[in-house]
């Protein structure tokens, strides 16, 4: 079953209970919304397809539940068993808010949760979830989706890209000396349960205000983050915080029989000299002889040490992946580094969202209009995607043939005017 069309509208032949919702059945799959009594069965799911050794616990799953309206999840079950319907495919999102370059906060959907049961792969559930979600969205006039991808291979198909980068360092404190001298006075300190609450909230949104990519936390998010539950912590501390009047650190220690390691959670800092100062108080850390963390791309911490190789580079993630389902409203919404006069001509094989558009960039502004004029650049939408925070360049997919430029100059002007000063990084796991 891997055509959605073959779907229909509930028939009367299975009465439902649920109101409001639509409803889409075929022989064996029904898909609606989900109400109270399929959360058990949605825990249980996403535990097997998640690889989790429990379930979510009841904390946890309040959590999750508090970022998110059941009607904003989807649910497939299979009707076909004698013994009753059985969860075969879950989908949700939460309604979040993203700094895009140039400052401008967008709400869009973050897809999350998205799992389908082991019995019942490759039969285009996931399709048909993400098919119902694209229709909601498009009805809301969402000119932007993201999410957090489990695999690189499965969403570039529905026109998502990977548009945020993190890398994960581990960094041996023998080795790391910032080059500053230590000053007399640190403004860095260990903050108590009240000023984490009461500080620690504005200087992420002071610090998401001026990053692209940044996703802005809502209150609920940051009672789930402050709650800090056992389950989440996996054997390790609780999160020790470091406050400084701009920025912030939060780390856990994680021990073995051996030794001690430092996983920093958040590094979040609003200035260069917090970035310093918060910085020499992880790295002066006593008895811990390393520390791990996942930060920016572009983080100056290495040029800021005496030596180069103390932080180790042990990965590069995409850690969001971006999906324009509106290319006008998407372009217009952000700023950009260089004039530009082009024809975008983006092909969308998932949706409607492509066709050909002047694009003209004047003083970091753009305008953008349908057009039937040649195309001066062609690419997916998936790369469009991927090009806009500024995570990639326009060259780069040139260089891997999946952007086409009419000429040199047209690409240089597309990828200088979508740079921006820093990487995006998103900041938040969901
Ligand atoms: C945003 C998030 O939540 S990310 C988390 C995603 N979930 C997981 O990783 C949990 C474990 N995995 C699963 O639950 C399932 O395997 C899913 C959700 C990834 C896929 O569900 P399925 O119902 O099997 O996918 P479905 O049959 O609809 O496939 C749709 C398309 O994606 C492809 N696809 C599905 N899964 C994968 C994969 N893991 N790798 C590569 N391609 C994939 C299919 O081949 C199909 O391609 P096509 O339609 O272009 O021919």
């Amino acid at each position: 079953m891997s055509d959605p069309g073959i779907f229909r509208e509930a028939s009367n032949r299975r009465p439902t209970r649920y109101e409001n919702v639509k409803i889409v059945t075929d022989s064996d799959l029904t898909m609606r919304r989900a109400t109270d009594e399929d959360w058990p069965a949605i825990i249980a799911a996403d535990a097997r397809a998640f690889a989790f050794i429990h379930p979510l616990d009841d904390e946890a799953q309040a959590d999750i539940r508090s970022k998110l309206r059941d009607s904003d999840v989807v649910v497939v079950y299979d009707e076909s068993g004698s013994a009753g319907p059985v969860l075969a495919g879950v989908a949700m999102f939460y309604r979040m808010t993203l700094t895009l370059p140039g400052g401008v906060r967008t709400e869009l959907p973050g897809l999350s949760w998205v799992s389908v049961a082991a019995t019942h792969r490759r039969r285009g559930i996931l399709r048909l979830m993400i098919t119902e979600l694209f229709e909601q969205w498009e009805r809301e006039q969402s000119a932007f989706s993201i999410l957090t991808a489990s695999e690189a291979t499965i969403y570039e198909r529905f026109g998502y890209g990977p548009a945020c980068f993190e890398e994960q360092v581990s960094i041996d404190l023998a080795k790391a000396e910032l080059r500053e001298p230590t000053p007399a006075y640190s403004p860095v300190h260990f903050a108590d349960e009240q000023q984490i609450r009461d500080m620690v909230p504005d200087l992420h949104d002071r610090w998401a205000s001026m990053s692209p990519g940044a996703i802005v936390r809502s209150r609920v998010w940051w009672n789930m983050i402050f709650a800090d539950r056992e389950m989440l912590r996996e054997g390790r501390s609780a999160l020790h915080y470091l406050i400084h009047p701009d920025g912030y650190a939060s780390y856990r220690i994680h021990r073995d029989e051996r030794s001690a390691v430092a996983e920093v959670s958040e590094f979040i800092a609003v200035t260069d000299q917090a970035h310093t100062d918060l910085w020499r108080v992880l790295l002066g850390l006593d008895l811990i002889p390393r520390i791990t963390a996942s930060m920016p791309v572009d983080d100056p911490l290495p040029m800021k040490l005496t030596n180069l190789r103390a932080p180790t580079v042990t990965a590069i993630s995409d850690s969001m992946w971006l999906r324009i389902l509106d290319v006008p409203a998407a372009l217009e919404a952000r700023t950009y580094s260089e004039d530009v006069d082009a024809v975008l001509e983006i092909t969308d094989t998932f949706r409607d969202s492509g066709g050909r558009f002047a694009f003209t960039v004047r003083d970091g502004a753009a305008t953008v209009s349908e057009t039937e004029e040649p195309a001066t650049v062609r690419m997916d939408i998936s790369v469009l995607s991927s090009i806009y925070l500024g995570g990639y360049r326009a060259t780069e997919f040139a260089a891997a043939d999946r952007l086409w430029a009419s000429d040199h100059t047209t690409l240089c002007e597309l990828d200088q005017a979508f740079l921006t000063d820093r990487k995006p990084f998103s900041g938040t796991f969901f």
